[in-house]
């Protein structure tokens, strides 16, 4: 089939790349030149595993093209994905300014019959939207249908490759029967295509996510109150987690939720609810609660150093909002660094791939390091705010002999307390009674 994706972000790169695998022609366009340029002489512009290797094979096999140009792009495709950003509004709310200006140029330009696909996350009714804007000028048959991404960076390629479910939002047969062929290679193993109303599919994308940031925040919350009454939040998390209707995924502390997607979905539906006039009251404590847990371990670090930050150095290890990415989107490390630089302190980061991004923010006010013990040489304290795998064993004997206060803070609890003690470290981690004293 032939497909276009316009926006070749995140979503939208992983989507062209993996249609193309199963064999669609695929041109991706994006308004970005530089992107696009990059992407034609054969370079990923994001990190992601695995998708380099796809990335090539399909721009090879010539079934996997870009473009700058809109006209192009909708020229080809019988398929359009939108995957366009919807950040937050500055007020909470989802801006479609991305979702709906494309939309309208695609009513100017479509000429014969196309199936616009809205990948993007987007609030309860925006497919209305999209389909009358695109009427307004449209001189041919057309759908709209709305079809969530649920792919988790990281392991976006696999999540595509291979979905737990496929949400459509059609009312439309015609559309829905294409969306089902495309999508037929995906779902060999008997995992479903749900098909449903627009508004429905729009609302399973907000719900979904919310559902996750709530149960990350609630295990937060009560990491904090362990930390009040001395009970270990590790062992609270296995034995709640053994419980097959509670399940033992996205239980794990730290130090709040972040990212392109959790911060403003959350937001963006307490937001759709107000207007509605519905108050999501428990969206409201998780996005208070998570605000907060995003600095969690600031206060640690005050009491450690008896409130004096002033030209203390820090090592941090981890700057992306998760492991395996280089996106820093909401990433806690940079609120931990605000508030470090605003007290006065320095700071020595190291992290495997987004120490561009971040470098981009801060410019020289954090410096970086090539290695992660490069990282630890003349400072005081390391915090960790990612938990790569490389982070897990490290030689604790080199930390022990590099940092000036014999102490580590971890927002992501990647140490058991025992083993912690036994290297002699003072080990701060979060809603464990951990604050062991060398
Ligand atoms: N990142 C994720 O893990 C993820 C997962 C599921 C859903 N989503 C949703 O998918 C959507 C896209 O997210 P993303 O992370 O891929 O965003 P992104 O910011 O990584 O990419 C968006 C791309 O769209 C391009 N763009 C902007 N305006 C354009 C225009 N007028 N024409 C063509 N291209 C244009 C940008 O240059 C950029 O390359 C959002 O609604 C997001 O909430 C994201
Ligand atoms: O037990 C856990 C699990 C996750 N997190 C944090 O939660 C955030 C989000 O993590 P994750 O969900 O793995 O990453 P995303 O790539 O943001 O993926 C989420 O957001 C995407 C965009 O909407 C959805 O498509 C995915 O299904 C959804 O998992 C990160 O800051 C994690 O550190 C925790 O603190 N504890």
């Amino acid at each position: 089939m032939k497909i276009s994706v316009i926006g070749t972000g995140y979503v939208g790169l992983v989507t062209g790349t993996c249609l193309a695998e199963t064999g669609n022609e695929v041109v991706c366009v994006d308004i970005d030149e530089n992107k696009v340029q990059k992407m034609r002489n054969g370079e990923v512009p994001i990190y992601e595993p695995h998708l380099d290797v796809l990335f090539e094979r399909n721009i090879k096999a010539g079934r996997l093209k870009f473009s700058t140009s809109l006209s192009e792009g909708l020229e080809h495709g019988e398929i359009i994905f939108l995957a366009l950003p919807t950040p937050d509004d500055g007020d909470g709310a989802a801006d479609l300014s991305f979702v709906l200006g494309v939309s309208e140029q695609i009513g100017k330009i479509i000429k014969d019959y196309k199936v616009i696909v809205d990948k993007s996350t987007v609030p309860v009714g925006t497919a209305e939207k999209v389909q009358a804007v695109i009427a307004k000028n449209a001189i041919c048959d057309f759908d709209v249908v709305s079809n969530p991404e649920f792919l988790r960076e990281g392991f976006a390629v696999d999540d595509f490759l291979k979905p737990e479910r496929i949400v459509i939002g059609s009312s439309s047969e015609k559309a829905t029967e294409l969306m089902k062929k495309l999508y037929k290679p995906f779902v060999r193993s008997g995992n479903p295509i749900i098909i449903m109303d627009e508004k429905s599919a729009e609302l399973t994308k907000y719900a979904a996510n919310s559902f996750l940031a709530a149960k990350i925040t609630f295990m937060n919350e009560i990491a904090n109150y362990c930390e009040k009454v001395g009970a270990d939040v590790d062992k609270v998390r296995i034995g709640m987690g053994t419980d097959s209707r509670i399940g033992k995924r996205f239980l794990f502390p730290g130090i709040g939720y972040g990212g392109s997607c959790f911060p403003k979905d959350v937001k963006a539906l307490y937001n759709s609810g107000k207007e509605s006039d519905y108050n999501f009251a428990m969206l409201d404590a998780v996005i208070k609660v998570n605000q907060k847990q995003k600095t969690a371990l600031i206060p640690k670090i005050k009491a450690y150093f008896d409130n004096d930050l002033q030209n203390k150095t820090f090592a941090i290890w981890g700057l992306a909002f998760k492991p395996e990415t280089d996106d820093i989107r909401e990433a806690p490390s940079l609120y931990i660094i605000d508030e470090l630089l605003n007290n006065g302190a320095k700071i020595k980061a190291f992290d495997p791939e987004a120490m561009e991004n971040v470098s981009n923010k801060y410019g020289d006010k954090i410096s970086f390091s090539k290695t992660m013990y490069d990282a630890i040489t003349n400072v005081d304290a390391l915090i960790i705010c990612t938990e790569w795998s490389i982070f897990r064993t490290p030689d604790f004997e080199k930390i022990r002999k590099n940092l000036k206060s014999q102490v580590i803070f971890d927002g992501r609890n990647l140490y058991d307390i025992q083993d912690m003690e036994k290297e002699q470290l003072d080990y701060i981690s979060i809603g464990r009674s951990n604050a062991f004293k060398s």
